[in-house]
């Protein structure tokens, strides 16, 4: 029986890849010795999956920023505004800056769009295309990376994005006439997808994976023609490698499965863990035929052991199904950590339940050999099962059953209009001025903030130093925002690693890891917590920080939280109980925590629901339960509040029309969201959804170096003015600055302030 991944994790055990790119960015580095990091980062990746005896190992999983940045570069769809970028440079300097110009923008060139990848805490780049992309195969990555792999003497399988999730993620460039959609691009992209098959069949490439996990969502479905001919299409190149169509992240359909079916792809690849309804997708078509099936039965993007016996028996009910099923991961492994041998501090009675990316290589080999030869097969042990590993009790917790049940659905508060005619009448909440300019949370978190949480942890400083030196930086960020002139003020959030993880530290039922980083974008990582028990709040947890951060202004602090969806989004969590039930228990924790930042005199308090968009199913039939539990949770840990309190929430990447329903059911008094880069386009589905709370569209993109000029930042609010209610609209950047540097953020939050002001003097003057 044999044996894939689907991906690896490209970053390094060691977040190799973050120190090389961010040194070549900073002129540490030069091309010569990037591409020496990424050759070596490649090789190890190989090396281990080999080493594991996984038999199919996959190439071209490795990028130094996004893989579908990758596939733009590699199909010369690069907007004609980088075509002037590192001018006069040349060769691979010259590649490689306008490649990361493409991802992080360049003096007055702005990036591609970034957005999330499905419903993952991953973002990719955004591809812009007109009828004026000329789609040519002008790179050599895949190539190059099978020839590097093949010259160590390993077969690698080239894992590719394929067109159709291509030209489906690819958004229309501001210069296509309206209602042009990238799939009209799809037979000039073929054409090179094509050329590229030619030249890895050439090289002597067996297989190649083609992944197209856009087939998972409503809009892939929607496009089962093109996808037939596509495929049909890639199926007639002469010399081409053997192709495996894999898709992920959830069911396919059985009408998706038929139409590969018809065209000559030798595999397709399905997530069975996501999905496991998709053996019924199988059966109704009665199976795959000759052909072979790529079988995802070990969970790519959570943390769990694989339950063996479980595995094996969905394996054994796949074998009539299909000439060959390959076992699998059910989508790449790029979405967790790689090494659980790394993580020596973890609960014996957690860590025997875990899996990082190393130990589920060893899953799918196990299964494999079991499959093959039963449990006499030589390296074949018994493999893990859940029956003869019960929950261990210190994972219950009974008293949070309790409260919850005793809390019930009574758990209203009084909605945003009462709460806000309340505060007019009230002298404790003064209203801010109109188009009241704040900021989302995080200011820069800087190397002296950085290395004084590393001391701390190394035992270098102590707690009181370490806690005396955050107080400094808060002082510091709070006279900045004074002498900035913002109107509602932040602390900070400096002594937080990580919006979610600080939380996870501090509530019972989760678990974090010292080495666990998973990509989230480009050089920037994240450690999900894992969350294995039930959830409760042994003490307050930001309390002291926020009424630190008020004693030091007479202006307003906004609290700040994280909220429960996002808590679970960016966390593994357990997977033995529904998440609605999981996100109930961390809104109850929040909810206390709110309580307690109102008595002590916070009168704005934020609860950042970032991944609230991410989280929605891909598929519509099932997005109405999701909204009704996050939505719950939502006003769960929020309504405990009394009428003059400011609820404030956050978005990221809101695709705002979506979700615009949901966001007015938070009930939050003010929401901020990005829109920068989505250009406002927000503000007209508001507009087309009557929605009447405060909105702050954020008026410039944290993720880019950039700072906006005053102008472009006015014509934002006044864009926004023409769908907003003046005393709705709030003045912000579009996410939190914690990834900027001081010397951009003066100055853009200076010229947002002006704008501000700019705008309020005209609306004074009408
Ligand atoms: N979980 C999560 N998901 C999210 C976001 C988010 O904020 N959190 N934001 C959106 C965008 N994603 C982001 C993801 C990561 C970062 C980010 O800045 N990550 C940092 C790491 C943050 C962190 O955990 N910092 C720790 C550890 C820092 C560190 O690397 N320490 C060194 C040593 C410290 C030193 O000497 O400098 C080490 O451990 O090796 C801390 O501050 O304590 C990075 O990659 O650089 C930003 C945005 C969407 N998804
Ligand atoms: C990714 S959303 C970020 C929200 C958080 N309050 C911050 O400002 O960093
Ligand atoms: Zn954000």
């Amino acid at each position: 029986m044999t044996t894939t991944v689907l991906g690896y994790p490209r970053i390094g055990a060691d977040r190799e890849l973050k120190r090389a790119t961010e040194s070549f960015w900073a002129g540490g580095i030069d091309a010569p010795a990037l591409d020496a990091v990424g050759a070596r980062l490649r090789r190890t990746v190989w090396e281990a999956l080999r080493d594991a005896g996984i038999a199919h190992i996959p190439s071209n999983t490795f990028s130094y920023y996004d893989h579908v940045l990758d596939t733009a570069v590699l199909f010369d769809a690069v907007p004609p505004r980088f075509a002037g970028v590192a001018a006069g440079r040349d060769g691979r300097e010259a590649e490689l800056a306008r490649y990361f110009a493409m991802a992080r923008g360049a003096d007055d060139v702005p990036p591609l769009e970034m957005t999330k990848w499905f419903d993952t805490n991953y973002h990719y780049l955004v591809p812009e295309l007109s009828p004026a992309t000329r789609p040519r195969l002008a790179g050599r990555k895949p190539l190059s990376e099978y020839c590097q792999a093949r010259g160590l003497g390993m077969e690698t399988r080239p894992v590719l994005v394929g067109p159709l999730t291509f030209l489906l993620l690819a958004k229309p460039a501001a210069d296509a006439p309206p209602g042009w959609r990238p799939l009209e691009l799809l037979d000039d992209l073929l054409a090179c997808y094509a050329a590229l098959l030619d030249e890895l069949g050439a090289a002597g490439a067996g297989w190649v994976q083609l992944d197209e996990p856009i087939l998972a969502t409503d809009a892939g479905r929607a496009a089962l023609p093109e996808l037939e001919r596509a495929y049909a299409r890639l199926g007639r190149v002469a010399g081409r490698p053997r192709l495996l169509v894999q898709t992920y992240f959830g069911s396919i359909g059985p009408d998706a499965v038929a139409a590969l079916k018809r065209t000559a792809v030798e595999a397709i690849g399905l997530d069975l863990v996501t999905a496991p309804d998709s053996l019924r997708d199988l059966a109704a078509v009665s199976g795959l035929g000759e052909r072979t099936l790529v079988a995802g039965v070990v969970d790519g993007r959570n943390v769990w052991r694989t339950d063996v016996p479980a595995a094996l028996s969905t394996l054994t009910s796949l074998l009539g199904l299909a000439g060959e099923v390959v076992v699998s991961t059910s989508c790449s492994l790029l979405h967790v950590p790689i090494d659980l041998d790394a993580e020596t501090g973890l609960d014996p009675a957690l860590r025997e339940r875990l899996a990082f990316a190393r130990q589920k290589a060893d899953e799918v080999v196990l299964l494999g050999r079991r499959l093959a030869g039963g449990e006499q097969a030589p390296g074949a042990g018994a493999g893990w099962t859940r029956a003869a590993a019960p929950v261990p009790a210190s994972f219950v917790d009974q008293r949070v059953r309790a409260r919850l049940d005793a809390l019930g659905d009574a758990a209203e508060r009084v909605d945003h209009e009462q709460r806000s005619a309340a505060r007019a009448g009230s002298a404790a909440s003064a209203a801010p001025p109109l188009l009241p300019t704040t900021t989302i949370g995080s200011f820069p978190q800087t190397d002296e903030v950085r290395a004084a949480r590393a001391a701390h942890r190394a035992g270098g400083i102590d707690r009181t130093e370490y806690e005396r030196r955050m107080r400094a930086e808060i002082d510091r960020v709070i006279a900045l925002q004074e002498d900035i002139g913002l109107d509602v003020l932040v602390h900070g959030e400096p002594e937080r690693n990580d919006m979610v993880q600080y939380f996870a530290e501090q509530l019972a039922g989760y678990a974090s890891t010292r080495h666990g980083w998973v990509q989230s974008y480009g050089s920037r990582c994240v450690r999900p917590p894992i969350l294995f028990g039930d959830v409760s709040r042994p003490e307050p947890m930001t309390v002291e920080w926020t009424t630190y951060a008020q004693s030091r202004t007479a202006r307003p602090v906004k609290g700040m939280l994280t909220g429960p969806v996002t808590m679970l989004a960016w966390s593994f969590v357990r997977d033995d109980q529904p998440p609605a039930e999981t996100a109930r228990q961390v809104a109850l924790a929040l909810r206390d925590e709110v309580a307690d930042l109102e008595r002590a005199g916070i009168r704005h308090i934020q609860v950042d629901e970032a991944a609230l968009r991410e989280s929605l199913p891909l598929r519509e039939e099932d997005r109405a339960d999701y909204l009704t539990w996050a939505v719950g949770a939502f006003r769960l840990a929020t309504s405990g509040v009394g009428t003059t309190t400011w609820i404030h929430s956050h978005m990221c990447y809101s695709e705002f029309g979506r979700i615009v329903g949901a966001i007015d059911a938070l009930d939050a008094d003010v929401t901020s969201v990005e829109a920068a880069r989505s250009h406002m386009e927000l503000v007209e589905d508001l507009a087309a959804a009557g929605y009447r709370r405060g909105i702050g569209p954020g008026v410039y993109d944290i993720h880019s170096p950039r700072v906006p000029s005053v102008a472009e930042i006015e014509a934002s609010l006044r864009a926004a003015l023409r769908a907003v209610r003046s005393d709705r609209l709030w003045v912000n950047p579009d996410c939190g600055l914690k990834t900027r540097g001081y010397a951009e953020v003066e100055p853009a939050l200076r010229n947002m302030v002006e704008a501000a002001r700019r705008v309020r003097a005209d609306l004074a003057a009408d």
